[in-house]
C-alpha cells in the first residue's frame, strides 16, 4: 500500500526530525521517505493552504505523499498571524511577537498543525490537524527551532524550546495531528 513509498515534503529540517522522532517513538511503524521541495503557499484558511500545498507537491512528485502546515494563532487577534506566521516571525523576530500583543488583555495562543494526505495527483488530500494551546512570552530557551522559544503550553511552566524533545514530542500540535494520521494510514491497510 501507500505506506512503503509516502513521501513527506518539506523544506524544513527541523520538521522532519521531529516528525521522524513521534513516528519512531511508539505505536504501529509507519515509514516515510523525505524530500524537500518549497512549494509556494497560498493565501487562505489553515486549511485551503494545507489543501493547495498538498496537491501541488501530490503533482510534482506524481505519487502519494504528505505535507505539513503550521500555524500560531494568538487570541487578541483573532487567530492571526495563524498560516503566515513564518514571515511574521522572519520580520518580526521573538520580540516583536510579543510587541505585536502589548495592549491586548490576553497573551493566549494556540498551535494548530495541519497534516495532509494526498493519494496522488488529481485526489483530494485529506486533512489531519492538531491542536495544543499556550501563551505567547518573552523567548527562553534554545532559539533553534522557529518560534519554539515564545511558546508555553498551558499547564507546563515551559516554553517547548526549553522542553526536552520527548516531551514536547509528547504534547504538541504536531503529535496530536500526528497520531490521527496515523492512525488513518493503518486504516488503507
Ligand atoms: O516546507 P514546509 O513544510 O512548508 O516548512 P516551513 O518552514 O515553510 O513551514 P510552514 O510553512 O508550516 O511555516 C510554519 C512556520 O512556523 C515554524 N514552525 C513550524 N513548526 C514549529 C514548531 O513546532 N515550533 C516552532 N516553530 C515552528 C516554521 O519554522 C515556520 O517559520
Ligand atoms: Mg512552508
Amino acid at each position: 500500500m501507500a505506506k512503503a513509498n509516502l513521501t513527506f515534503v518539506t523544506g524544513n529540517a527541523n520538521k522532519l526530525k521531529e516528525v521522524k522522532a513521534i513516528l519512531s517513538a511508539g505505536g504501529k511503524p509507519i515509514e516515510i521517505e523525505s524530500r524537500s521541495l518549497d512549494i509556494p503557499e497560498v493565501q487562505g484558511t489553515t486549511q485551503e493552504v494545507a489543501i493547495a500545498k498538498c496537491r501541488r507537491a501530490a503533482e510534482l512528485l506524481g505519487g502519494p505523499c504528505i505535507t505539513e502546515d503550521t500555524a500560531l494563532c494568538f487570541e487578541s487577534l483573532h487567530g492571526l498571524p495563524g498560516p503566515y506566521i513564518k514571515y511574521f516571525l522572519a520580520d518580526l523576530g521573538h520580540e516583536g511577537l510579543n510587541t505585536l500583543l502589548v495592549g491586548f488583555p490576553t497573551k493566549a495562543a494556540w498551535a494548530l498543525c495541519t497534516f495532509a494526505y494526498s493519494a496522488g495527483p488529481g485526489t483530494e488530500p485529506i486533512l489531519f490537524e492538531g491542536r495544543t494551546d499556550g501563551s505567547i512570552v518573552p523567548a527562553r530557551g534554545p532559539g533553534i527551532f522557529g518560534w519554539d522559544a515564545v511558546f508555553e503550553p498551558t499547564g507546563t511552566g515551559l516554553t517547548y524550546a526549553e522542553m526536552p524533545t520527548d516531551q514536547k514530542n509528547k504534547l504538541s500540535h504536531r503529535y496530536k495531528a500526528l497520531e490521527k494520521l496515523r492512525e488513518f494510514l493503518h486504516s488503507l491497510d
